[in-house]
């Protein structure tokens, strides 16, 4: 993964959500009856999962979960109006 990978994951994320194409993972978060709420789940239940692969001292599988953790959070912050800059200038600012 190169800082690229982030970056061109997050416009895919922008551009589902202004084309909400039908075969999409992503739209089905946008358009989900549970709104915003849906996301937060999946975050919690990743999270959760994310936890219990170091727990297992389970390397491939934390990579996995950690990767569907940080997919959820990008899809969060696109819904709440934010770019990933956002995230990469306070990283880089503490
Ligand atoms: N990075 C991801 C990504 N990470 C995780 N996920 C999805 O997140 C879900 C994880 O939830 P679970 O483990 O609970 O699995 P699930 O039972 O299928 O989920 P639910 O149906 O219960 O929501 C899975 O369906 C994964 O496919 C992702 N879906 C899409 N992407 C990327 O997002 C981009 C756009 O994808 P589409 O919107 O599908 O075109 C592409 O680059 C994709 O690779």
């Amino acid at each position: 993964m190169t800082d690229d990978t982030l970056r061109e994951l997050f416009d895919l994320i922008e551009s589902r959500k202004a084309e909400l194409p039908d075969d999409s993972y992503t739209t089905r978060l946008f358009t989900h009856e549970k709104g915003q709420n849906y996301v937060l789940e999946k975050l919690g239940e990743e999270t959760t999962e994310t936890i219990l692969a170091a727990k297992d001292d389970d390397g491939e599988e934390l990579a996995a979960e950690s990767a569907d953790l940080v997919y959820h959070l990008l899809v969060l912050l696109s819904m709440q109006e934010l770019d990933l800059d956002d995230l990469l200038e306070e990283l880089e600012r503490r």
